[in-house]
């Protein structure tokens, strides 16, 4: 067991995501795993580990702060504040801790911890000091279920304002842990130490912003339960052999591009074709008479009535607008492997009948990628709902029409029937542009052309999509260049 923490990812926009797939662990799961170990780890309880792992933790990111403010809460996240508070006074910081709750009527293990915090000599303030080097948020953790209000928002929109770092304890104040809801009062830390489980909530939703960096201390406890979501791993590169030819990578077809929207299916059939697909045809629902993109010559151009799609991978939506409507039937009919974009799903969603259509296709030959809008729609809600449980909104679209679900925006979750839903560490606000969604679209019909399964095609190509924004040097973007980044 150790008191050091990992670094599991970098603060938004920072680059290179995590290096491996973790567990992720909701709140339920998190307390029946400390009830299973009451006594903590060793000779010590999981709050003085926890506060000991914390301390270590702002020497190391903060090594030449003076002062330091710790502003605990009522619960335990408020007890692992003042744990970290003695330690930090013992090694020579100025410490000093805001409470607005009576200790006395605290757990037993946060009481001990402000007896120690005193004994060590920390001063106590009612309010933060005027100036400080560094900041802990111990007010809330997995506890906050109110919107924070009188003395806690005053202390919250100090951190907030401050330019020194703040380091949340367990997650920012204000974070819902399990679906990274943010309430309208959070802390927006630069560090955040995820104790004894990392939660799903620090990489979705609200969460990425809000966290900073996020570290991750497992207090010592061994957890080998199933978790609630991944944490999606970086991609193996697959070698292509030698003795291969176009035929072994797949075709893929891109249905869409309606009457000035042609780009969006260009962008799409770029991207599969920079994505690793053999063939890439286009199909330009309102430009038949185009026949070449000069950009891209490898790209076939074809009326979709003419072509022989049935053994290919089809890519729908991607600027279909209307057009694409009456093509859908067929589509959700024939189609051999399928992914459905933008106007496709709008369709799907205005209509019962290719909803079942959708539902009742062969398992494990299709993914969606809807925005939290087209993910409203197909759930007959607002896209508040969606966002306010990303994780949930996913697998109940996956569980309601049989399919791969990727349900795009900051942490981007892929679900599927049946499984452990997957939370994407890559990607940044620089794909927040025109065409991106069609570049991912195109992606994923590479992968799938490929031959992978839907749920690893869908994982590969939203880590690859989100890893090309990361390692974009420039400050913005465009899905043209995207495209021949993946
Ligand atoms: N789980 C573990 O294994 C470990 C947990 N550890 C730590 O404990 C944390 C969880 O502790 P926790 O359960 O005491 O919850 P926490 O977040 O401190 O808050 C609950 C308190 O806040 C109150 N309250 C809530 N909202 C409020 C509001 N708006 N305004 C005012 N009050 C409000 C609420 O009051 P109540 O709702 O009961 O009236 C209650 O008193 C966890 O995140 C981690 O840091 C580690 O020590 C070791 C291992
Ligand atoms: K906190």
């Amino acid at each position: 067991m150790s008191t050091n923490s990992e670094r599991v990812l970098p603060g938004t926009g920072l680059g290179a995501a995590g290096a491996r797939a973790w567990p992720l662990r909701d709140s339920a799961h998190t307390r029946a795993l400390e009830g299973s170990h009451p006594a903590g780890t060793g000779n010590r309880s999981l709050m003085e580990f926890a506060g000991l792992a914390l301390a270590r933790l702002a020497l190391a990111v903060v090594p030449h702060a003076r002062t330091i403010w710790v502003a605990c809460g009522p619960g335990n996240n408020g007890g692992d504040g003042l744990e970290a508070a003695a330690h930090l006074q013992q090694w020579g910081k100025q410490v000093v801790v805001s409470l607005a709750h009576d200790p006395e009527k605290s757990s037993t293990d946060a009481h001990a911890a402000w007896l120690k915090a005193r004994a060590a000599g920390v001063s106590f303030n009612d309010h933060p000091p005027e100036a400080f080097d560094a900041c802990l948020d111990a007010l809330f953790g997995i506890g906050a279920l109110r919107p924070l209000q009188g003395a806690y928002a005053d202390w919250v929109a100090c951190m907030n304002a401050a330019s020194t770092p703040t380091i949340a304890v367990d997650l920012p104040s204000g974070l819902d842990a399990d679906t990274g809801a943010a309430m309208p009062m959070h802390v927006t830390a630069q560090h955040t130490l995820s104790l004894l489980t990392l939660k799903p909530g620090l990489f979705t939703g609200g969460g990425r912003d809000a966290c900073g960096d996020i570290w991750f201390n497992d207090l010592g406890v061994q957890d080998s339960s199933p978790p609630q979501a991944l944490l999606a791993g970086p991609v193996a590169i697959t070698r292509r052999l030698h003795a291969s030819h176009k035929g072994t990578f797949g075709d893929v077809c891109i249905v869409g591009g309606a009457p000035g929207m042609t780009g969006a299916a260009l962008l799409a059939a770029r991207s599969a074709l920079h994505g690793g697909a053999g063939r890439v045809f286009v199909c330009p629902l309102g430009a038949p008479e185009l026949t070449l993109d000069p950009q891209c010559p490898e790209l076939m151009f074809r009326s979709f009535d003419d072509l022989d799609w049935s053994a290919m991978t089809l890519v729908a939506g991607c600027g279909g607008g209307q057009a694409i409507a009456e093509s859908l039937p067929l589509i959700l009919g024939h189609a051999k492997q399928l992914v459905l974009d933008a106007d496709a799903l709008n369709h799907i969603a205005h209509s019962p009948v290719l909803q079942q259509q959708l539902a009742q296709r062969p398992a494990g030959h299709t993914v969606i990628t809807p925005h939290p809008l087209e993910a409203a729609r197909l759930l007959a809600t607002t896209a508040a709902v969606v966002q306010a449980d990303r994780l949930g909104a996913a697998q109940s679209l996956a569980e309601r029409f049989q399919c791969v679900v990727v349900l795009k925006g900051s942490g981007t979750v892929i679900a599927a029937p049946g499984d452990i839903p997957r939370i994407n560490p890559t990607g940044n606000a620089k794909l927040a542009t025109a065409g991106t969604g069609d570049v991912l679209a195109g992606l994923v019909g590479a992968h799938l052309a490929a031959g992978r399964p839907a749920m690893q095609a869908a994982c590969e190509a939203v880590y690859r999509h989100g890893q090309a924004a990361d390692q974009w040097q420039g400050t913005v973007l465009s899905a043209s260049q995207l495209c021949h980044r993946t």
